[in-house]
This record gives C-alpha cells, sequence and structure tokens, in this order.
C-alpha cells in the first residue's frame, strides 16, 4: 500500500526517504548537491537531514537557501542520537511541507543501524523508504588494504546494503581498475546498480526506475527482490492478544533484523512501545494513545505475507 489517509479521510501521498551512505570524502555532499537540483528540476520539494559526527555543521552551505533542513551534529544516527532524530524529523515535518527526504549520514555510519532509526513508528506511515545509495571512493577502493579491519568491514556494510552504488572519483584511477572494482562491488551486492561517476553525477531517473519495480514487487520473488534492505510499516487498527502477537513473532524469518511500534493489547487501555532486535522483545507501557504504527526492518520482505498474518492478528484468527 503506497498511501495513508489522513484524519479527513484524505489519502496521503507518502515521502520518499533516501539515505546516502558512503565513507568519509567518498563524495555524498556532492551527490546530496546534484539531487537537490534534480528534485527541484522535477518540481519536487526536498528536504534534507544532514547528520554530522563534529559538533559544528561543515556541509549544511551545500545546501541552498529555502531548502528545508535539519542537522544533527555530534554523533552518528546509528548510535548516540537517536532521540534527537525523531525531534528533528518531526520539526521538519511540522514546519514544512515536502516530497522528498535526502538523509545524508556520516561516514562512519552502519546502514543498516540508519534506516532502523529514521523508520520511527511513530510517522512512519508518512515515510516511504526507498533505500540507500551508497558513494564508493574509488582511489580508496584501491588502496582499502590500507584500512582497518574495522572501517573496511564499514565499507563492505555500506556496498551490501546499498540499492544503488557510485563508483565516484573515476578521474583518479585507471579506465582498467573502474572496471575491475565494478566487478569487486557486483561480487558485494549483486542486486545492486553500480554507476561510475565523476564528482557523484548520473542520471538521478535511474532511481525511479528502479523504485517502481520495488513497488510493483508484490509477489515475492522467488529470486529476491531487487532491493535489499527494506522496511514495512503495518497501522493497527484496533487491540490484538499478546499471546497471538508473540506467536507471530516466533514464526518471523531471521531475515527480519528489527520491529518496533507503538502495540495495544486486549488487556490494557494504552499501548506499549514495543522494541525487538536480535530476536529480544521489549514491552514499555505508554501513559498515553499513541499512534499504532508497527515498523519492520529486513531483508527481502515477504510484505504481503505480513500484511496478511497481522491483520489476521487483529481480526484475532488462528493460524496465522
Ligand atoms: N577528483 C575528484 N574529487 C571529487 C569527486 N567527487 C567529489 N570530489 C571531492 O572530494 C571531496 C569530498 O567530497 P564530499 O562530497 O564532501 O564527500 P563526503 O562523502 O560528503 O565527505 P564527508 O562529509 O567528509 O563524509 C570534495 O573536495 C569534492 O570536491 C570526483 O569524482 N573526483
Amino acid at each position: 500500500m503506497k498511501n495513508s489517509i489522513d484524519e479527513n479521510g484524505e489519502i496521503m501521498k507518502k515521502i520518499k526517504v533516501y539515505v546516502l551512505a558512503g565513507f568519509l570524502g567518498s563524495g555524498k555532499t556532492t551527490l546530496l548537491r546534484n539531487f537537490i537540483q534534480y528534485e527541484k528540476n522535477h518540481g519536487r520539494t526536498p528536504a534534507i537531514l544532514m547528520n554530522e559526527l563534529g559538533s559544528v555543521s561543515i556541509d549544511t552551505g551545500a545546501v541552498e537557501e529555502g531548502t528545508p533542513i535539519a542537522e544533527l551534529l555530534d554523533g552518528c544516527i546509528c548510535c548516540t542520537i537517536q532521540e534527537k532524530l525523531e525531534a528533528q524529523l518531526q520539526e521538519l515535518l511540522y514546519r514544512y511541507q515536502f516530497d522528498t527526504l535526502i538523509i545524508e549520514t556520516t561516514g562512519a555510519a552502519h546502514p543498516v543501524e540508519v534506516v532502523d532509526s529514521i523508520m520511527s513508528p511513530l510517522f512512519a506511515h508518512q515515510f516511504d523508504f526507498e533505500g540507500i545509495i551508497t558513494t564508493v571512493d574509488a582511489l580508496r577502493w584501491k588502496n582499502r588494504s590500507e584500512l582497518s579491519p574495522q572501517v573496511l568491514h564499514l565499507l563492505r556494510e555500506q556496498i551490501r546494503n546499498a540499492r544503488l552504488v557510485l563508483l565516484n572519483k573515476i578521474d583518479l584511477v585507471s579506465e582498467m581498475e573502474n572496471g575491475t572494482f565494478v566487478y569487486e562491488i557486483q561480487g558485494l551486492n549483486s542486486d545492486a546498480t553500480v554507476v561510475l561517476t565523476k564528482h557523484s553525477a548520473f542520471d538521478l531517473d535511474i532511481l525511479s526506475k528502479v523504485a517502481k519495480k520495488e513497488i510493483m514487487t508484490h509477489d515475492p520473488s522467488p529470486i529476491g527482490e531487487k532491493f535489499k534492505l527494506q522496511s514495512f510499516v503495518h497501522t493497527f487498527t484496533g487491540p490484538i492478544q499478546l499471546e497471538s502477537f508473540e506467536n507471530w513473532l516466533k514464526s518471523l524469518p531471521d531475515t527480519i533484523y528489527r520491529l518496533k511500534g507503538y502495540v495495544l493489547f486486549t488487556h490494557s487501555d494504552k499501548p506499549y512501545l514495543f522494541q525487538y532486535s536480535y530476536g529480544m522483545p521489549l514491552y514499555f507501557k505508554e501513559d498515553m494513545m499513541m499512534p499504532l504504527n508497527l515498523v519492520i526492518i529486513g531483508e527481502s520482505l515477504d510484505k504481503n505475507h505480513l500484511q496478511a498474518s497481522l491483520t489476521a492478528l487483529e481480526n484475532n484468527e488462528e493460524n496465522i
């Protein structure tokens, strides 16, 4: 389902969310500039969320005046400043109208954890996660043996979870080397589209083409979906039974990494904030009503099945 219904019964168009990942200095801000221009050329308003490790913003100058922007400084979305992220996103949504949200992560961010943070159940029904675009510095890739194992692991994770990889700074290595690097990147992520770029410039129409493919994938394809890391949001319409919910959790595949959301149970008049990662469910009772959104993040999600099983839970049906 693409759109949510607002309180007046109107269809709400979801905001497309893109995450820009890539190691320090690989070309994310350069890509951001191109992306903003592309959105504007197509009559859309982008909003930007920039995360920087330092306490002072350096890259916000790259964003033209008039573009909605929020900054998260002095920490990485994926580890230390998740609550601040929620507040910033809420403020962006409250103050501005926009069609696209582009999030530039710090070069040190683990992409899975960033997606996890963005897909807050508070407003996940307004967002459509469109995927991770990773920039790879061709020269750094060439010299990657100089990197620590931890950094190299991060670089690989950023590539593995991308929907689109930009092999950037191709002017700094030879044509033959670029060919080898594309081959190596595809070895890490055969589903991603890899484009060779100078100054992160490419035809961004590619994005809508790949996105359409993802959206149309209602049938779980036997060869897997193009898009590796995905999120799915279910909005409960009423209370469910705790026991059935726990049985449903046990039935989930290992490729679901994370669940979080507000769930109302039949035994309580207020919802619980529910958190689940690494097989560990946690429940925290809220003292007021919250949007009953459940966010599910994983690889190659079988969204039809998730939807059907969650609806069955709500209808209190057996054998889900
Ligand atoms: N030679 C060359 N330089 C590039 C290219 N793309 C970007 N640069 C330069 O590389 C530097 C870093 O680019 P950014 O876009 O700021 O990289 P970033 O990933 O946002 O960097 P951080 O914010 O530090 O993580 C800048 O000086 C860019 O002008 C390219 O294709 N070739």
